[in-house]
C-alpha cells in the first residue's frame, strides 16, 4: 500500500509534474556524423510514480535520463524540473537546480571506493551544506531504509554488488529530492538482487518521489505505473499514469 506522498494533491486537484520534458529533441554532430537521439519528445513524470523508460539499444533512454537531470543539454525544446525550465538557465543556475531536485542511480554504482559506506552517503549532504553531525544522521536513516546499515563503517569494495547498489540507493534518497534517476540499476546485479532494487526503487516512488528508470530488465516494467517506449528516439507508446 501507498506510504503518504511528499507532494500529495489539493483537495483531489491533479498533481504537478516533478519532470516535463516538451517537444525535446537532441541531435548529435552534424553533415555526414548527424544522428537525432531525441526526436520531440513531449513527456510528464509525476510525484509518486515509478516511470520506466523502455526501447532497443540506441534508442535513446540514456539520453533522454541525461538531459532529463540536465546532465546534457537538449538541441531545442523545453525541460522543467521541479517548476524550473532547465532549458532557459545559465550554468551556474543549472548545478543548483540539480543538487535540489535530482539524484542518480547507475549501474556501476560511482560509490568513492576510498570512502566508506556512511561517508559516500554524507558526501552530497555536505557538499548540500548540511552540517556534518546532521548529515551523518541523515545518511545513516537512508542506509537503514535500504538495508544496509550494517556495512556503514565499510569500503565499497568489501560489498557485494547488490549491496553497493543499495548503498547508492540510500545516497540518492537521503536528502529527499523530487526526482531520481536510474540509468539500468539492475544491469549488473543477478536476478534475486535485482528484485531486491526494484522493490526499494518501488517503495521511494510510493514515498512521493518521481522515480524515472532506463532499463531493459521487464521486471522493472512490470513493477512501472508508467512505461515509455523509444524507438529511435520517438516516443512509439507512453502508458501515462
Ligand atoms: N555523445 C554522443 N555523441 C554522438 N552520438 C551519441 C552520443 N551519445 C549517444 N549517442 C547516440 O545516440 C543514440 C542514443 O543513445 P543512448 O545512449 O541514449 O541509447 P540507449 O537507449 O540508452 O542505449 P543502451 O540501451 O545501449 O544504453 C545512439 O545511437 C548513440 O550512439
Amino acid at each position: 500500500m501507498r506510504t503518504a506522498l511528499a507532494n500529495a494533491p489539493q483537495a483531489g486537484g491533479p498533481l504537478e509534474p516533478v519532470l516535463r520534458l516538451e517537444g525535446v529533441h537532441k541531435i548529435y554532430g552534424t553533415g555526414e556524423t548527424r544522428h537525432v537521439a531525441l526526436d520531440a519528445v513531449t513527456v510528464d513524470f509525476h510525484p509518486g510514480n515509478l516511470a520506466a523508460v523502455v526501447g532497443h539499444s540506441g534508442s535513446g533512454k540514456s539520453t533522454l535520463l541525461n538531459i532529463a537531470g540536465g546532465l546534457e543539454q537538449a538541441t531545442s525544446g523545453t525541460v522543467t524540473l521541479a517548476q524550473h525550465v532547465l532549458t532557459k538557465m545559465g550554468p551556474a543556475e543549472l548545478t543548483r537546480t540539480r543538487a535540489s531536485s535530482v539524484a542518480y542511480i547507475f549501474q556501476e554504482y560511482n560509490l568513492i571506493r576510498t570512502m566508506t559506506v556512511l561517508e559516500n552517503v554524507c558526501l552530497p549532504l555536505e557538499l548540500s551544506g548540511m552540517a556534518r553531525k546532521a548529515a551523518r544522521r541523515q545518511a545513516a536513516e537512508a542506509l537503514e531504509r535500504t538495508g544496509v546499515q550494517g556495512h556503514a563503517r565499510k569500503f565499497p569494495d568489501q560489498l557485494s554488488g547488490g549491496e553497493q547498489q543499495r548503498v547508492a540507493i540510500a545516497r540518492a534518497i537521503a536528502d529527499h529530492r523530487p526526482l531520481v534517476l536510474a540509468d539500468e540499476p539492475t544491469g549488473a546485479l543477478d536476478s534475486a538482487n535485482g528484485e531486491r532494487v526494484i522493490a526499494l526503487l518501488r517503495e521511494v516512488a510510493n514515498s512521493g518521489v518521481a522515480c524515472v528508470i532506463a532499463t531493459h530488465n521487464p521486471e522493472v516494467t512490470a513493477a512501472a505505473d508508467q512505461v515509455v517506449r523509444l524507438q529511435d528516439g520517438r516516443i512509439v507508446a507512453a502508458d501515462t499514469p
